[in-house]
């Protein structure tokens, strides 16, 4: 193979890969079109042109489909392959791949059918190209873009609207720059009103990419000759004009073969007075060397630019797809699989909340630090063991008999209902962690970038992790109440041996009998149960954040999703595609990214081939 095939293969084969990944330039724009990175050769001309003919004259085939109105109503990219001389000719589409037609009538079906298939027989046009790729000693390699001829009205059965929408499909290839537009022009016609050079002037107005075809030179009238403007006189362009002559229609009613009329063309040209200075430069198998020469170069020198634009989208394309997550298996198992990684993913985000790393665990500190002491201070002791309340409780506890030596009962009493003070402060810790866990998961799930794209999931994660705290709540209230208790079920007995004993402290035994009565005898008991209480809250101040902790936080750090584990385990392939209902566009735009970076990375693979074969 040598260079120049391996060239225009090389698009050729891009170009297909573009087709059925759906770029075929326009329509999608949210993507850089690498089919609009491809240098193509697009032929344009009016309606009665010579289009057809040319096209057929260059593959030295007619297949084309002919009849009144508007024939060509979906681009055909028509991709010429040379063969070896002597073997058989074929075509294949790449709608209907392994199936190869010698029979170019049926080609000709084929076309006319795969257009109906797109456009329902409504004789409406559609951008979808039809690739058709030919095969034949006959050919050079060229691949050429046949769109529908411009027009100015529409024929019976098609809509008004087809003259606007072939011409906004026809100048969505010419626009391109990297198109090459073969213009078509009839010579027998005034070329300042032809339709494919009016459209190129406009595009390219340069005349850089565009080639000007001049058909029917011999229709025109006798004595006069289109010097002019194949000479580049008339319209000037940066490639010399061609001019062409194709079969006549009695040529095509009698079946003259399209090798015969490429031979009388030359001796057209060669025996002709006025262009046969020009004869090596006429006719349209000069035309097909041209353009393949042309095409080959713009490729090789587009060669680099398309590499860029490749390596370009690939690494785009990769770093969107993981921003959008990759796409998740269908069975129950990968789906289970991806479920336990998002939720991992949220469980690590929450631990480094507590653990540090993130903020909000210093909160859990807080808690213990302020909240608890404060609570602990604010306890209403002052009043609950004021003298008036101490000598109530203590004479309620004695009964008709007053105590001898110690009110035992009294200090019980007023002990006991003393430490009931501390379930409050005990309950609200508990409380205020809980809503400081609660804020946290609130928090990792937002954080949790993974779970971005399942707001199903979030919600199912945010709801099994708050019934645990729930559970965790309930688990740390019972502890801490029962700590309260624990510390009223049984006294520290030295606290009260180590108090001075009334007897000793008044020197007078006689005396502290009246004192007992007196005021301050129930200060002292006061003070004596202030004191103990205070001991007690001192503990409680310690223990109560260790019995949070480890009801809570450590039970939080350790299961928060232990239930929900379990549950989920359980659940059918179904129930799990539930959880994980994304957002449709999101899965539909993730689709167009695989398919772009599948299209993007076999396009790099061609083009790495063609440089090692070179
Ligand atoms: N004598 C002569 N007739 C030609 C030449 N080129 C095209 N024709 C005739 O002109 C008519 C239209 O040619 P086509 O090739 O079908 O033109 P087209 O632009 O494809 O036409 P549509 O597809 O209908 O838009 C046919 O009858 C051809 O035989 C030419 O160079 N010389």
């Amino acid at each position: 193979m040598t260079t120049m095939e391996s060239l225009i293969g090389l698009v050729n084969r891009i170009q297909r890969a573009c087709t059925v990944l759906g770029d075929y330039g326009g329509g999608d724009t949210t993507f850089s079109s690498l089919w609009e990175a491809l240098p193509s050769v697009a032929v344009v001309g009016g309606q009665s042109s010579g289009k057809s003919s040319v096209l057929e004259s260059i593959v030295g085939r007619d297949f084309l489909p002919r009849g009144s109105g508007i024939v060509t109503r979906r681009p055909l990219v028509l991709q010429l392959h040379k063969t070896d001389d002597g073997s058989q000719e074929y075509a294949e589409f790449l709608h209907l791949p392994r199936r190869k037609f010698s029979d170019f009538s049926l080609v000709r079906k084929e076309i006319q059918d795969e257009t109906d298939r797109a456009t329902g027989r409504t004789k409406q046009i559609s951008p979808v190209p039809i690739h058709l790729s030919i095969y034949s000693p006959n050919v050079v390699n060229l691949t050429l873009i046949d769109l529908p001829g411009l027009t100015k009205v529409a024929v019976e059965g098609q809509p008004e609207s087809v003259v606007q929408d072939i011409e906004t499909m026809v100048r969505s290839y010419v626009d391109k720059p990297n198109c090459i537009i073969l213009a078509i022009s009839p010579a027998n016609q005034d070329i300042a009103t032809s339709d494919a050079i009016k459209l190129a002037r406009e595009v390219d107005p340069s005349g850089d990419r565009t080639f000007g075809v001049l058909t029917k030179l011999d229709l025109m009238d006798k004595g006069t000759n289109a010097l002019d403007v194949l000479e580049g006189r008339s319209y000037r362009l940066q490639h010399p004009w061609v001019g062409i002559v194709n079969r006549s229609q009695a040529d095509i009613n009698k079946n003259v073969d399209m090798i015969v009329a490429r031979r009388k063309e030359q001796e057209y040209f060669a025996t002709s007075p006025d262009y046969g200075h020009l004869a090596n430069k006429m006719g349209s198998e000069y035309l097909a060397q041209l353009l393949s020469k042309h095409l080959e170069s713009v490729i090789r020198a587009r060669i680099p630019s398309i590499t860029s634009l490749i390596n370009k989208s690939i690494d785009e394309l990769e770093s969107e797809l993981d921003h959008l997550g990759r796409p998740i298996g269908i069975d129950a198992g990968a789906q289970l699989y991806t479920i336990l990684e998002l939720c991992r993913a949220f469980d690590k985000i929450f631990k480094e909340h507590l653990d540090g790393g993130r903020p909000g665990g210093d909160r859990v500190y807080g808690v213990f630090d302020n909240q608890l002491p404060a609570a602990l201070r604010k306890l209403p002791f002052d009043r609950h063991l004021s003298v008036q309340n101490v000598r109530k409780v203590v004479s309620e506890a004695d009964g008709y008999q007053p105590h001898l030596i110690a009110p035992e009962q009294g200090y019980r009493r007023l002990i006991e209902s003393s430490l009931n003070y501390f379930r409050g402060p005990a309950e609200a810790s508990v409380d205020a962690v809980h809503f400081v866990l609660k804020e946290l998961v609130r928090k990792s799930i937002s954080e949790t970038q993974e779970l971005k794209h399942f707001p199903t999931l979030q919600g199912e994660i945010a709801g099994a992790a708050n019934e645990a705290l729930e559970r965790f709540r309930d688990e740390g209230k019972k502890t801490v109440i029962r700590l309260v208790d624990m510390e009223s079920s049984y006294l520290t007995v030295d606290f009260f041996r180590r108090l001075p004993q009334e007897v000793d402290k008044g020197g007078n035994p006689a005396a502290s009998a009246t004192d007992r009565y007196h005021e301050g005898h129930f200060r002292r008991i006061a003070s004596n149960v202030s004191s103990y209480v205070g001991m007690v809250a001192e503990t409680l101040r310690n223990t109560l954040p260790k019995a949070v902790v480890y009801c809570q936080v450590r039970e939080a750090k350790q299961s928060l999703l232990n239930h929900f584990y379990t549950q989920i385990g359980r659940r059918e392939g179904k129930q799990l595609g539930q959880l994980l209902d994304e957002d449709p566009a999101l899965m539909e735009r993730r689709l167009q990214c695989a398919k772009r970076l599948e299209l993007y990375k076999s396009a790099r693979d061609e083009i790495d081939s063609v440089s090692w074969t070179r």
